[in-house]
């Protein structure tokens, strides 16, 4: 198993009567892109939030870097880079000053990580222009510079995506990807759009109502949402015979209920269909399932129309 760069424990946030997140464990490990999925008002700000130690726990615990004491966790969070929402920089200043008066702030050493960090997100030749003057693109952009300015292993993200335009979305993208794939940075990045993360996270954390309810990697959330023939039985082993040596596929799998997924004839599940039967295997029920990201997400969490 590979380093465990943030585990929280039954973490619980209350404000009064609300509990903004309500027992939420989640582990991410180092190298992964975790992507953390829940409608507005669900507690991914929250967690976010807690995690980088702009709010504290009501109860629960957080480890980060392996560090779970306060004084632990103010030096592992050193460590990492946060964008919760976009910083108030200075209106009348230009990108490189923002920065600069930031990375003072901050203490961060060398004025080198100012420039690297405007190159990474390409914001080098803003020149004078000030930040009041800036696309909402350039400013999600150089919230994340900001972030960025440390050279954080550990980089969270919430709803960075917000507001962009299509061309801004893929170029956030790709920087993730390249920052996670040159610098193996590990992200936890938050959106409302299940598909908005779909061609980055390799995990995925589904949250509503402040509870955590199923983390899943990417590889297994494809498999379960891949396009496949459904099909009821009267029996499931002798229809998978059937499939295996009538029709020559193993691209199938049996599940309880005399069910089976179909992943082949899928253009054509006539063929399917009337070679079972022809085989004396009777068919309860077959329909074509294709469950898409998003479908998932809302099943998972009750519907459209839910809460
Ligand atoms: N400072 C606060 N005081 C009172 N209630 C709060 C506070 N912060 C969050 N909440 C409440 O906690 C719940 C979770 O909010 P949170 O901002 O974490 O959700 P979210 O998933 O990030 O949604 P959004 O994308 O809309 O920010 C909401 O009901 C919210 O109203």
């Amino acid at each position: 198993m590979s380093e465990v760069i943030l585990q929280t424990q039954e973490l619980t946030r209350r404000y009064g009567h609300t509990v903004a997140l309500d027992r939420a464990s989640i582990t991410v490990e180092k190298g992964q892109i975790f992507g953390l999925v829940g409608r507005n008002g669900a507690g991914k700000t929250t967690l976010i939030r807690l995690i980088s130690g702009q709010s504290v726990p009501t109860s629960g615990q957080i480890s980060l870097f392996g560090q779970t004491s306060d004084s632990g966790l103010n030096k592992a969070r050193s460590r990492t880079g946060a964008m919760v929402e976009i910083p108030s920089f200075y209106p009348y200043l230009t990108a490189r000053q923002n920065l600069e008066y930031y990375r003072i702030q901050r203490g961060i050493p060398g004025k080198n990580c100012v420039e690297e960090a405007l190159e990474l997100v390409n914001l080098t030749d803003t020149g004078k222009k000030k930040f009041k003057t800036f696309s909402l693109g350039m400013k999600q952009r150089l919230g994340l510079a900001l972030a960025l300015m440390n050279q954080p292993e550990f980089l969270l993200l919430d709803e960075p995506i917000n507001g962009l335009d299509p061309e801004g979305i893929v170029e956030f993208r790709e920087l993730l990807l390249r920052l996670n794939r040159e610098r193996q940075t590990t992200i936890l990045i938050s959106s409302h759009i299940l598909s908005e993360l779909s061609a980055l996270a390799t995990h995925y954390g589904f949250i509503e109502k402040g509870k955590v309810l199923e983390t899943i990697s990417g590889a297994d959330l494809r498999e379960k949402c891949r396009e496949c023939l459904e099909l009821t039985v009267d029996d499931a082993p002798r229809a998978a015979r059937v499939l295996e040596q009538q029709l020559g596929t193993r691209d199938y799998e049996v599940l309880p209920g005399n069910q089976l997924r179909v992943y082949a004839f899928l253009d054509d599940p006539q063929t399917v269909n009337r070679t079972l039967l022809e085989q004396g295997v009777g068919l309860i029920s077959t329909q074509q399932k294709d469950s898409n990201l998003e479908d998932y997400f809302l099943n998972l969490i009750g519907g459209r129309h839910h809460g």
